[in-house]
């Protein structure tokens, strides 16, 4: 089971007058059965922290350590093949491929990693929860944005990853649904045994989350 470490990490962005200091110094583990929730306002870092997580940033300083094995002694190689095993992501934007339908997304990712998705029964259940199995045929363009990120959210379940990092899953939904995502990411957590990281600054979703984190202009503080 993976386990995600980062050990005082910072990130700049620019040089001289206009540096941004996006993260400052910030520590942060999770581990395999933790929904862990990073609260913060706009422009706190929220995005550069789950970018650095999923190995899409690296940072300007620090180490992240998955199963005890510093990032940086990985190779190239081993560093994309654990991105595509282990990280599902849930992106704001939703990233659906806008000329595929809902069940093509799913396909996609088949063509990408071609072993170890959902088989047919954990795929049926996981559409059924996230209440998408009528919109299999439609295009995004005819979705909705809480349809969307509900789409989003299964195609990042279906590769079966150990760790899931969502950006605002929440954003486009309204109150009934924001509990049914909460329940689905505790359980994705608590009965699939999965690291999932969740920032937002959706606080309806704090009743779900075992550890709680809040990001203040880059600075990570543990409140849970
Ligand atoms: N590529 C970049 N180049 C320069 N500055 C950046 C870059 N990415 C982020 N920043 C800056 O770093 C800070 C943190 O940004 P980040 O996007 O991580 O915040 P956020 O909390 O995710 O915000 P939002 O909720 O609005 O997406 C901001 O000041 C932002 O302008």
């Amino acid at each position: 089971m993976t386990t995600l470490a980062l050990k005082h990490i910072n990130k700049t962005f620019g040089s001289g007058q206009n540096k941004v200091y996006a993260l400052k110094d910030v520590s942060f583990e999770t581990a395999p059965g933790d929904l862990t929730l990073i609260l913060g306002p706009s422009g706190s870092g929220k995005s550069t922290l789950l970018t650095i997580l999923g190995g899409l940033q690296t940072p300007t300083t620090g180490d992240m350590v998955v199963n005890n094995q510093n990032i940086k002694k990985l190779t190239q190689h081993q560093r994309e093949t654990f991105r595509l095993n282990e990280i599902g992501f849930v992106l704001q934007s939703y990233n659906l491929v806008p000329y595929l339908t809902v069940s093509d997304q799913f396909t996609l990712v088949d063509h990408v990693k071609k072993q170890d998705n959902l088989d047919d029964a954990d795929f049926e259940q996981v559409i059924k929860q996230l209440g998408i199995e009528k919109l299999l045929h439609q295009y995004p363009s005819e979705l909705s944005g809480g349809q969307a990120q509900r789409v989003a959210i299964a195609r990042a379940l279906y590769a079966n990853p150990s760790i899931i990092l969502a950006d605002e899953p929440t954003a486009a939904l309204d109150s009934d649904r924001v509990i049914q995502v909460g329940q689905l990411l505790q359980s994705i957590a608590h009965q699939q045994n999965k690291s999932v990281v969740t920032v937002t600054h959706d606080i309806r979703l704090k009743e779900f989350a075992d550890h709680i984190y809040e990001l203040v202009d880059g600075e990570l503080t543990q409140v849970k």
